[in-house]
C-alpha cells in the first residue's frame, strides 16, 4: 500500500518579486519549493521580513507569483480568476495576526462570522444563517449572546476565537494562520494555540502555522520551514529542525528562544548568525541530510552538515 501522504499544497520553485526590475526590487520569494501535507501543520519560521506573509498571501492569490507553480489538491491554482478563484477561497482560508485590525469594527460578530456564508450563499434563510453561527461560537468557545455585540467588546483572545470562527465558517481545507498568536498575551497564547490544534483534528484541517519564532511553532508544528531573506534554509520534522538544527541560522533563531528555568536562561548564549553564507554567489539547492531533513546547501557544505550529523 502506498503510505506517502496526500500532497495538499505543492509550491514548485516560486518566485516572488516586488517592484521587478526597479532599484527598490524584493525579493520576497526567491526559488522556493515545499510540499504541505494533507492533515499536517506546517510551521513557518524566520524573522520579519523574510517573506513568510509574502508565501501566504501568494497561495491564497492575494498576490500574482513571479514565476513558479502553486498547486492546490492536484490542481494548478497559479493564475486561478473569477468563479475558479472563488471556489478556490472556499478551500482556503486565513487567520490574520491582529484580530483588532482585521476584524470591521462596525459589523456585528454575527455579521463577521457569516461573512463567508452569505457570499458562498451556504444557509438558506436566516434562520439556518443563525444556527451556522451559534454552531461556529460553540466551536471557538464563544456564547451565542456574543453574536449581537461589536469586536471592541471582546478581549485579543476573543477576538482572535472571531477570526477563527469566521475562517471555519467555509467549512475549508486549509488554514493559514499568519501569527496568530503575536499580538496576545503570553498567558492567552497556549488557550488560543490549543484551541486551533483541537479544531485541526475534529475537522481534519492542514495548517500553514506563521510565525516569527520556533517557541509555539515547535509545539504545534508537524513539520517547520525555515525561511531567510526570501529563501527556505531549511525543513524537516518539528524535532529534527528544533532538536538537530542543521542551517546556522536556523541554530541562531533557537538560541534566541529564552528558556523558562532561571539557571539554564543565565548560561544561555545567543548564536549570531554570519549570513555572508547567503551572499557569497555560490550555488546551493535543498539536500536531503537525514530522511525527510533537507538544508540549502553547496555540495561542500552537505560533506560539512553530514558529518556534524554522526
Ligand atoms: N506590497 C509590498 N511591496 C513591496 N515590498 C513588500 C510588499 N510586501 C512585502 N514586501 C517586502 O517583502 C519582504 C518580505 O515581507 P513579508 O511581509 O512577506 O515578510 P514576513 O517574514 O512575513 O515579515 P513579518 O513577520 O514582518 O510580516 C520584505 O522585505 C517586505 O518589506
Amino acid at each position: 500500500m502506498d503510505e506517502t501522504p496526500k500532497k495538499l499544497v505543492e509550491l514548485k520553485d516560486l518566485q516572488l518579486y516586488f517592484n521587478q526590475g526597479k532599484s527598490n526590487e524584493v525579493r520576497a520569494i526567491d526559488h522556493v519549493s515545499f510540499d504541505i501535507y494533507e492533515g499536517e501543520v506546517f510551521g513557518l519560521v524566520g524573522e520579519s521580513g523574510s517573506g513568510k506573509t509574502t508565501i501566504g498571501r501568494a497561495i491564497l492569490k492575494l498576490y500574482e507569483p513571479t514565476a513558479g507553480q502553486i498547486l492546490f489538491d492536484g490542481q494548478d491554482v497559479t493564475h486561478l480568476k473569477h468563479k475558479h478563484l472563488s471556489e478556490f477561497r472556499k478551500d482556503a482560508q486565513m487567520i490574520f495576526q491582529d484580530p483588532q485590525a482585521s476584524l470591521n469594527g462596525r459589523m456585528k460578530v454575527r455579521d463577521i462570522i457569516a461573512e463567508g456564508i452569505d457570499i458562498n450563499k451556504l444557509a438558506k434563510n436566516k434562520a439556518e444563517r443563525d444556527a451556522k453561527v451559534q454552531h461556529l461560537l460553540d466551536l471557538v468557545g464563544l456564547n451565542k449572546d456574543h453574536a449581537t455585540r461589536y469586536p471592541h467588546e471582546f478581549s485579543g483572545g476573543q477576538r482572535q476565537r472571531i477570526g477563527i470562527a469566521r475562517a471555519l465558517a467555509v467549512d475549508p481545507k486549509f488554514i493559514i494562520a499568519d501569527e496568530p498568536i503575536s499580538a496576545l498575551d503570553v498567558s492567552i497564547q497556549a488557550q488560543v494555540v490549543n484551541l486551533m490544534k483541537e479544531l485541526q483534528t475534529e475537522h481534519s484541517l492542514t495548517y500553514l502555522f506563521i510565525a516569527h519564532d520556533l517557541s509555539m511553532v515547535k509545539y504545534i508544528s508537524d513539520r517547520i520551514g525555515v525561511m531567510h531573506w526570501g529563501k527556505l534554509l531549511e525543513i524537516g520534522t518539528a524535532d529534527a529542525v528544533y532538536n538537530h538544527p542543521l542551517h546556522p541560522y536556523t541554530k541562531s533563531l533557537l538560541s534566541a528562544i529564552p528558556v523558562p528555568d532561571p539557571e539554564v536562561e543565565s548560561m544561555r548564549q545567543h548564536i549570531e548568525y554570519d549570513a555572508s553564507i547567503e551572499t557569497d554567489g555560490k550555488e546551493r539547492q535543498m539536500v536531503e541530510i537525514n530522511p525527510g531533513h533537507f538544508v540549502l546547501a553547496t555540495p561542500e557544505e552537505v560533506s560539512v552538515y553530514k558529518n556534524q550529523q554522526k
